[in-house]
């Protein structure tokens, strides 16, 4: 593909042209303009149906009263099938070409969402969620289930031998699951070479929480389970120490910024200046449905909202401007997700 001036076009068509090749031009109106896809770095398909609703508790409670109850829906596969199609045809709508998906705890739904977005021709990694525990005794695995069952579909989604998805190993957060639980997917991380996403220091009860099952700092939870690595994205970091962020920037995993989502869940704010400080690489999220909506453009917005509320509070603090969220969008987050050899060099 070449892009530019109607002109500067000429050269390109004429050795096209010359090889043989079909052209086919598009001139843009001066009210087009020719984008990179968008990157959703952090969403979560089961829960598009509570887009928008249940804000009024915060990260735990909200877990327990709305959103475990929507995704123990997912037994059901031809509800699957029928919110799977929905969420992915609206966020290629909205422009995001790239997603990185929490699918289900249960498997056959899962292979769903990755039908859906073969279907649909959207790039994307999908995990199917791993759960033991801090949910109702309906909706948990036991360990060995979910070791297995992870293996399997992970073993199904490259059976399908298709360059668009890929599958990544799906912790749901260090409360979830115990520590012998996370070694044991730490050593499938290392197996497939697979990515990895999870959540970490969202909300200072889950904070609290895991500090005082593991006697540890929330990143070190993770990289005692060798699941913090390069192809690492963990969502949120809003109160992640200076060690942590350290400890994040020398294994090189990268952070998903969801501040749609801390809005609504009154989480808090991230600062992603900070995170740049670091040296780590930061992408954006909608987070559906902590976050409200599907669309990165409002995750966008709702970055420079963030930032610029942030500086309110620091003298000489320079807030995210255009630019840096479109870079989020884009670049940042093929970046975190290691998908930049796939884009165009329009994002630079
Ligand atoms: N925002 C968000 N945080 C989580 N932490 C654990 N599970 C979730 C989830 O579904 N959404």
């Amino acid at each position: 593909m070449a892009i530019g001036r109607k002109e500067d076009l000429e050269q390109a068509r004429a050795q096209h042209l010359a090889d043989e090749q079909d052209v086919m031009v598009t001139v843009l109106s001066d009210r087009q303009l020719l984008i990179p896809g968008f990157v959703d770095t952090h969403i979560h398909a089961p829960q598009y149906p509570n887009c928008g609703l249940g804000y009024d508790k915060p990260l735990l409670e909200w877990l327990q009263a709305y959103t475990y109850k929507l995704e123990r829906k997912y037994r059901d596969l031809e509800y699957s099938r029928k919110v799977f199609n929905a969420v992915v045809r609206r966020t290629l709508n909205h422009g995001t070409t790239t997603a990185c998906y929490f699918a289900s705890l249960f498997q056959d739904a899962s292979l769903i969402l990755v039908d859906a977005v073969l279907k649909y021709g959207q790039r994307a990694f999908i995990g199917k969620i791993n759960m033991t525990t801090l949910a109702p005794d309906d909706y948990v695995e036991t360990p060995e289930e979910t070791i297995k069952l992870t293996r399997k579909f992970i073993e199904s989604v490259r059976s399908k031998d298709c360059e668009l998805v890929e599958p990544i190993v799906t912790p749901r957060f260090a409360l979830s699951l115990e520590m012998d639980s996370m070694i044991e997917l730490g050593q499938l991380v290392k197996e497939y070479n697979v990515n990895v996403q999870t959540h970490i220091s969202e909300n200072t009860d889950e904070v609290k929480q895991v500090n005082s099952k593991y006697g540890l700092p929330y990143a070190n939870v993770y990289d005692k389970a060798g699941l913090l690595t390069p192809k690492t994205v963990l969502a949120h970091g809003i109160y992640l120490t200076d060690e942590e962020l350290s400890l994040l920037s020398q294994r090189g995993s990268s952070v998903s910024h969801c501040p749609d989502s801390n809005t609504c869940l009154k989480s808090g704010m991230c600062d992603v200046r900070r995170l740049f400080s670091f040296g780590i690489k930061v992408g954006l999220g909608t987070d559906v449905s902590g976050g409200a909506s599907p669309s990165i453009v409002s995750a966008m917005r709702s970055a420079l909202a963030t930032s610029i509320n942030l500086s309110f509070g620091q003298k000489n603090y320079k807030p995210l401007n255009y630019l840096d969220v479109f870079y989020l969008a884009t670049l940042g987050g093929a970046e975190d997700v290691k998908q930049k050899q796939n884009w165009s060099s329009t994002t630079q």
